[in-house]
């Protein structure tokens, strides 16, 4: 039974409340889109006799999440997450001093000065990316994978990863995706939910050993390259430019205990897993957008080509100077969020908000698709229509004051993300110089053989959502292209090499 005050929501049966309506994991932003429509901007949810407050409106996001962050700022318990990461992986991790240390180190770390100085190995890395896209374009997936791990991996690691064929990227991705299975509702019993089951017996219990091993092959990946990273920072000391200088080689001059250094070198791993799918997710979403809208594809080249030219490749710098393809970026992040739920909070003190209680010990579900897909707030939510974010500044319908920012997809409150300015940068970055280099047609579902359509019902709604694998064609434009990518992917080759290891 829901308690008092707490918001509306679907009706309960006894002991289980709502489980039995969130089987469907896939289709669960659906759902809360569908409960927001019905129960409102803030509305409840009882998992057994747990509590989980799904917050659907902007406001509801700032008043309760942003402003009160102190309270709203922890994770949920995952007794499966915590088995398989030591309980070090931050994404996961309750809001203890050793987290909040790791925290500041980390926003120091992706200050914007910072960021901003590190855009030239973006820019580098897209140099290769155009270079392969050129050469071997029904590569486009592994390329844009290979990209975002590459940058992820220079940021973390100071650790390039340059071949397409990487057994060690492919070893990554093979980590990342055990571990993230684990998590997925349904593979396994609800541990969090009838606590009873954790005391089975291992021959009952096959999680315990798919934690132990996605566990044992994580700590294989971060030891090896924090190592190796601090190897490099106590050889080369300062000689390390300032944009070179990785997480974990800043992290191996702090004084640390084995406890910090363990949770610190565990978070070199999840910097590379935060910054490697959620990138290439956008990234692979835009190149399926521009294939199916080519009329969007083009307005936005032409946009490119007044400001740029055919001469040189586009810079960051080129980005404030486009509104389209700014427009188009925003609406590809509308449209297909990578976290369509966010990443779930959980409260440390009870938060009032109009009349409600959001209680102690409550899951705060960030409904992100929900607010992007309200009819109220955009107009046509389902169509793919960049032109609304020239009409107003967060897309919605003109003349509304909906307390919108444009990084709900980054979260909210102190746990919002700290890497969302590299991403920014890599979004815009690669968007116009895809635009500028190449043009995107004929997008195929793999599996069906069939043509995708305008609709985008074409995605894996796992941890991070992105589209199913297609194919799709992708051609250089001229040979002016060709000769300024040859030589910019020439000409970053020696900025590369320093992270080449
Ligand atoms: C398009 C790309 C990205 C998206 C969509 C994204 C989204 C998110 C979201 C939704 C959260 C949870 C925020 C919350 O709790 O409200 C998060 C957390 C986080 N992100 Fe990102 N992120 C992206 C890229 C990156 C990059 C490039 C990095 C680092 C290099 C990064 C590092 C992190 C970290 C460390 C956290 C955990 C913060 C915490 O729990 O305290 N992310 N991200």
């Amino acid at each position: 039974r829901r308690e008092r005050g707490l918001p509306p929501g679907p009706p309960t049966v006894p002991l289980l409340g709502n489980i039995h309506l969130l089987l469907n994991f896939e289709q669960m932003h659906l759902k809360f889109m569908e409960w927001s429509r019905q129960y409102g901007e803030v509305f409840s949810i009882k998992i057994g006799s747990t509590t989980m407050v799904v917050l659907s409106s902007p406001t509801a996001i700032k008043e309760i999440v942003d402003k009160n962050s102190w309270a709203a700022n922890s994770r949920p318990v995952n007794y499966l997450a915590g088995l398989a990461a030591g309980g070090y992986h931050i994404l996961f991790a309750a809001d203890t001093p050793l987290l909040r240390n790791l925290r500041k180190a980390i926003a120091r770390f992706f200050s914007p000065a910072n960021t901003l100085r590190r855009v030239s190995i973006q820019a580098a890395e897209s140099t290769q990316l155009l270079h392969e896209l050129m050469t071997q374009p029904e590569d486009f997936a592994n390329s844009i994978q290979r990209y975002t791990h590459s940058i992820a991996m220079i940021t973390s690691y100071g650790q390039r990863v340059s071949s397409l064929t990487s057994p060690k990227m492919q070893g990554f991705y093979q980590t990342l995706h055990r571990f993230l299975h684990i998590l997925l509702p349904g593979v396994y019993p609800p541990l969090d939910l009838v606590p009873a089951l954790k005391y089975l017996p291992e021959r009952w219990a096959p999680w315990l050993a798919a934690c132990r091993r996605s566990k044992s092959e994580t700590a294989a990946f971060h030891l090896e390259h924090s190592s190796a990273a601090a190897g490099r920072a106590e050889k080369h000391g300062d000689d390390i430019p300032a944009e070179g200088e990785s997480f974990m080689s800043s992290v191996s001059k702090m004084r640390l205990s084995q406890e910090e250094y363990d949770a610190y070198s565990y978070t070199g791993f999840s910097l590379v897993e935060a910054g490697s799918d959620t990138s290439a997710a956008f990234l692979l979403s835009l190149v399926l957008i521009l294939a199916v809208y080519p009329e969007r594809q083009e307005r936005a080249r032409r946009e490119i080509e007044a400001v740029v030219g055919a001469a040189r490749l586009p810079e960051l710098a080129d980005f404030k100077h486009l509104p389209f393809v700014e427009a188009l970026v925003k609406e590809v992040i509308r449209i297909r969020p990578a976290f369509p739920m966010g990443i779930p909070h959980f409260t440390t003190e009870e938060i009032r908000y109009k009349n409600y209680v959001v209680p102690k010990d409550a899951t705060v579900v960030l409904n992100t698709y929900s607010v992007f897909h309200n009819p109220d707030i955009s107009e046509e939510p389902e169509v793919f229509r960049p032109e609304r974010f020239m009409l107003s500044e967060h897309g919605t319908r003109p003349g509304m004051h909906t307390g919108f920012r444009d990084n709900f997809l980054f979260g909210a409150g102190r746990r919002i993300c700290p890497g969302q300015s590299v991403a920014q940068a890599t979004m815009q970055l690669t968007t116009m110089r895809l635009l500028w280099a190449f043009s995107f047609s004929a997008a195929v579902d793999l599996k069906t053989g069939r043509a995708i359509g305008r609709e985008l019902d074409f995605y894996d709604h796992e941890f991070v959502v992105m589209p199913h694998a297609f194919e799709c064609v992708i051609q250089l434009r001229s040979c002016e292209q060709r000769d300024v990518v040859a030589q910019a992917s020439n000409d970053a080759r020696s900025l590369l090499r320093q992270y080449e290891h």
